[in-house]
C-alpha cells in the first residue's frame, strides 16, 4: 500500500505540530516544508521528532551542494529522510547516501526543475537512493496548464521507487495509488482544509 506523507508548508513550529497532532493517525511520513526549516532553523526537526518519534520525519532541504554536510545536520537533529536536488551533481547525492549509511537513514533526491524526471529518477535510484519525488513546485503548479497527469503518467513508467508531489487531492489519489507511486505527498489539500483530520483520513483510506 502507497504511503501518505503530509507536506507542511506553515511557517511556524507551533503551527507545523499543531497540524501533525491533528493528522498524525492518518499519515506515515511527516513532511517539513522547505520553507519551515528557512523560518525555524533545525530545531523544528527536533521538535518534530521529539513529539512524534513513531513517525518518519522528512525535512525537506532541497540541497543542491554538501550533500555530506547538510544530510549529517538533518539527520542529527532527528531527520529520519533529507532531499537532495536531482539537477545537482551525482556527488553531492553520493555524500549524502554516505552520511545516510552511517545514520542509518534515508536520501530523497527531488526531481524539481528536472527537464527528464524518469531518466534522472533511475540514474540516481542506483547511487543508494530510497525513493526519487516526481515534484511540481509550488510556482509550477500555478503556472497555466499544469496538470499532475504528467507525474502520474511518469510514476507509471518509472519502473524505481519514486513519490509523486505536485497537487495531490481527492480528486486525483486514486490515479496516483493506481501509477504504482509508493509514497503520495499531499500538502495543500491537508494544511489548507478545514478539517485536515478528515482530509488526511480520506487521502488514506483511499490509497488503502
Ligand atoms: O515541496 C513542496 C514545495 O516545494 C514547497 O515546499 C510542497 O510541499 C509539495 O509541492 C507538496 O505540496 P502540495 O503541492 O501543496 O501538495
Amino acid at each position: 500500500m502507497a504511503k501518505l506523507q503530509v507536506a507542511i508548508d506553515l511557517l511556524t513550529t507551533e503551527d507545523a505540530i499543531a497540524l501533525a497532532t491533528k493528522v498524525a493517525p492518518y499519515v506515515d511520513i511527516i513532511e517539513l516544508g522547505t520553507p519551515l526549516i528557512k523560518s525555524e532553523g533545525l530545531s523544528v526537526i527536533t521538535a518534530m521528532k521529539s513529539a512524534f518519534p513513531d513517525k518518519m520525519i522528512f525535512a525537506d532541504f532541497k540541497t543542491a551542494d554538501a550533500g555530506g554536510l547538510e544530510a549529517e545536520m538533518a539527520f542529527k537533529a532527528g531527520a529520519d529522510y533529507i532531499t537532495i536536488l536531482g539537477a545537482t551533481g551525482n556527488s553531492t547525492i553520493s555524500g549524502a547516501v554516505e552520511a545516510a549509511k552511517k545514520y542509518n537513514r534515508a536520501v530523497v533526491v527531488d526531481t524539481i526543475g528536472v527537464k527528464d524526471r524518469v531518466k534522472r529518477a533511475q540514474e540516481v535510484i542506483a547511487l543508494g537512493v530510497e525513493f526519487v519525488e516526481l515534484h511540481a513546485g509550488l510556482d509550477e503548479q500555478a503556472e497555466p496548464g499544469y496538470s499532475i497527469q504528467v507525474l502520474i503518467d511518469e510514476a507509471s513508467r518509472a519502473g524505481v521507487p519514486v513519490s509523486i508531489a505536485g497537487g495531490v487531492n481527492i480528486n486525483n489519489i486514486e490515479a496516483v495509488k493506481n501509477s504504482g507511486a509508493t509514497v503520495a505527498v499531499a500538502g495543500a489539500a491537508i494544511y489548507g482544509q478545514e478539517d485536515p483530520a478528515a482530509a488526511a483520513k480520506a487521502l488514506k483510506e483511499a490509497l488503502a
